[in-house]
């Protein structure tokens, strides 16, 4: 089994002659939780929706958990958990419906009230979602993401929404994961959070990678202090706009 859990090879997806994304490689490992970072309109969600087949690329190669999702689509959404940006829930319906709906679809044995207890909603198993707050949808959103066994977990703007509390738990469920070997890809404007959980973090701006590596070796490359916050790494590679592979020697 190769440990590469998510890997793209220039992957390319143009909109007329705007390129969302650019020539993009990334290779995402099995054991490791990885930030997916970059400015508004930075191909973010573009990427994303490439790897669950929402979006079909122009150019480039995709794998995910070692299959094509242009080809194996079922196979790769049976073997992971996705939080999409935009996701549609049922006014008529309470969360327990939610979730049992997506376990039947997996054909998954977990309890409702488990999953809702794991996202802080245990208090709201039977109540319809019309009444839910913004991050009450967003905690059930990510619960509907936990249904079922999964070798990766893949959440785009997991904090949206949340409060403290829900933010932590975000934290606490993203770190479970990890230990129980599922890969974390996830991308975020919550550079706080980031630099709490992720082990490494990618950055793109206008549709390219401009840096990628721990955020030791990110300090280093784009020398901005070793002191300094994964938002002063952000800044300075979305700002200055200094693609990984320009940065030389002379620069560091
Ligand atoms: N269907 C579409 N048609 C044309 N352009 C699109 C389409 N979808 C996305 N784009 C453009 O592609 C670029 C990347 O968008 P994307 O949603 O991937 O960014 P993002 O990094 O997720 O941004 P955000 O942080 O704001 O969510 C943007 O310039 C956006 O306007």
């Amino acid at each position: 089994m190769s440990d590469v859990a998510i890997l793209t090879e220039g992957l390319t997806k143009r909109y007329g002659s705007m390129a969302a994304v650019e020539n993009l490689d990334l290779a995402v490992k099995r054991d490791e939780i990885y930030g997916f970072l970059g400015p508004n309109g930075a191909g973010k969600s573009t990427t994303i929706g490439i790897l669950m087949d929402y979006i079909r690329p122009t150019d480039g190669r995709v794998r995910v958990l070692g299959r094509d999702p242009l080809t194996d689509v079922v196979d790769v959404h049976d073997r992971l958990g996705i939080l999409p940006d935009r996701y549609s829930l049922y006014d008529g319906l309470t969360a327990r419906r939610h979730l049992e709906f997506i376990i039947d679809t997996k054909r998954a044995g977990d309890s409702p009230e488990t999953l809702l207890d794991r996202v802080g909603l245990e208090d709201a198993v039977d109540q319809s979602v019309a009444t839910f707050s913004q991050g009450m949808e967003q905690r059930l959103a990510l619960a509907m993401a936990l249904v079922g066994e999964r070798e990766l977990l893949v959440l785009d703007e997991p904090f949206t929404g949340l409060d403290p509390h829900g933010v932590r738990t975000v934290r606490e469920i993203v770190h479970e994961e990890n230990e129980r070997g599922v890969a974390v890809f996830f991308s975020s404007h919550v550079l706080g959070q980031v630099e709490l959980v992720c082990d490494r973090i990618g950055i793109l701006h206008e549709g390219r990678l401009v840096a990628e590596g721990s955020i030791e070796e990110l300090r280093t490359e784009t020398g901005v202090g070793p002191d300094e916050t994964v938002e002063e790494i952000f800044v300075s590679v979305t700002d200055g706009h200094v693609p990984v592979e320009e940065i030389t020697e002379a620069d560091r």
